[in-house]
């Protein structure tokens, strides 16, 4: 399995995002603010993995207190979220993670507990949100792959794979659930530019796992669903709003009009831990500012003029309209989605 992270006894392991494919190497965050500094620099991104990487910083930060106590540790607890909420805003995971461990501390802080049971039990949070996520990557994968084709292209863009989650992926999980299921997929990943996450880890991934994929530019998409070629489109989510609409990589949007013009049908797949339903419509979600570097540079190399404007929103918005179906570990839902997450998150409590 794709090691994106894991605990160890001096701290967090990450695979360095930054340097796949051509290099796989390692990177360990022994501090909080290592983990949200790995956050940041996107050594690691994707939601999920986002949101579990907080949560063991949340449990490191822990570790390393000097507090006596759960009562003596809270301000030292409340800083240690903040700066981990403070890393990326579009991604609904990292909130839901840290206000998971939010709810913890204050239970043991009610009972009074020791310093070594909130360590203890903080860091067995974060085992379980791990643990949580591939299970429903799993299960998802068996929702959704049930949805693509017998045989043909499945365009995804980004990367909401295995290196997006703490294991077999979102959106490449539906992909690789239908190989499973004996479909016979050809893989069309965007290269999603600027930071390439489809040419550089979608590819890795896919290529590893022995599934056919091209690479495109993002600007292929249109003619290669004009000529036929496409027969799905399977995307991953950083926050999906209460109405419906998602936030996801930028150009996601893009992928979604040409899906609908084409008559191609265009999937969202992500675990419950991405649908947000106190935001109630993607305009109301936060889209990330990048640094511009990410557009003028590539590869070290300058490609932009000195002195022209940079745009380098991380996300964009998707519509519910353009959306086919949502798909979750809970199970598939389709417009009108007001309705249908409402229903599915009151069946769950
Ligand atoms: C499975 S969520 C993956 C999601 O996150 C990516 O954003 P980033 O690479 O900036 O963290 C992208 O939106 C993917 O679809």
């Amino acid at each position: 399995m794709i090691p994106t992270l894991s605990w160890t006894p001096e701290g967090v392991r990450f695979i360095d995002q930054t340097r796949l494919p051509l290099e796989e190497s390692y990177v360990v965050a022994t501090t909080y603010e290592q983990v949200a500094d790995v956050i940041v620099t996107m050594v690691v991104r994707g939601a999920p993995a986002i949101g579990v990487s907080a949560a063991y910083g949340v449990a490191l930060g822990a570790q390393h207190s000097e507090s006596e106590s759960a009562e003596r540790f809270a301000p030292e607890f409340d800083k240690i979220c903040a700066r981990l909420a403070g890393t990326r805003p579009t991604a609904v995971n990292l909130f839901w993670a840290i206000d998971r461990m939010k709810k913890l501390f204050a239970d043991l802080r009610s009972k009074g507990a020791s310093m070594a049971e909130v360590k203890e039990r903080i860091l067995a949070e974060a085992h379980a949100m791990y643990d949580e996520d591939i299970a429903a990557c799993k299960t998802m994968g068996a929702f959704g792959g049930a949805l693509l084709p017998d045989e043909g292209g499945v365009l995804t863009h980004c990367n909401a794979g295995a290196l997006a989650t703490c294991g077999y992926g979102t959106a490449l999980g539906v992909i690789r659930s239908a190989v499973e299921q004996g479909k016979q997929i050809h893989v069309y990943a965007d290269e999603t530019r600027p930071f390439l996450q489809g040419a550089r880890l979608t590819a890795w991934e896919l290529t590893a796992d022995g599934i056919p994929t091209t690479v495109i530019c993002d600007n292929m998409a249109a003619s290669l669903m004009r000529a036929g070629k496409i027969k799905a489109v399977v995307v991953g989510a950083d926050r999906i709003a209460a109405n419906g609409d998602f936030a996801n990589k930028i150009g996601t949007y893009n992928v979604a009009i040409l899906a609908k013009e084409h008559g191609i049908p265009f999937y969202c797949a992500a675990p419950w831990s991405t649908i947000d339903m106190e935001t109630s419509t993607g305009d109301a979600i936060p889209i990330e500012e990048r640094n511009q570097v990410e557009v003028t540079h590539h590869g070290g190399k300058q490609l932009t003029p000195h002195g022209v404007g940079i745009c380098n929103p991380a996300f964009d918005v998707t519509p519910a309209k353009y959306v086919s179906a949502i798909i979750t570990e809970r199970g598939v839902l389709r417009a009108p989605y007001a309705e249908s997450l409402r229903e599915m998150e009151m069946a769950a409590q």
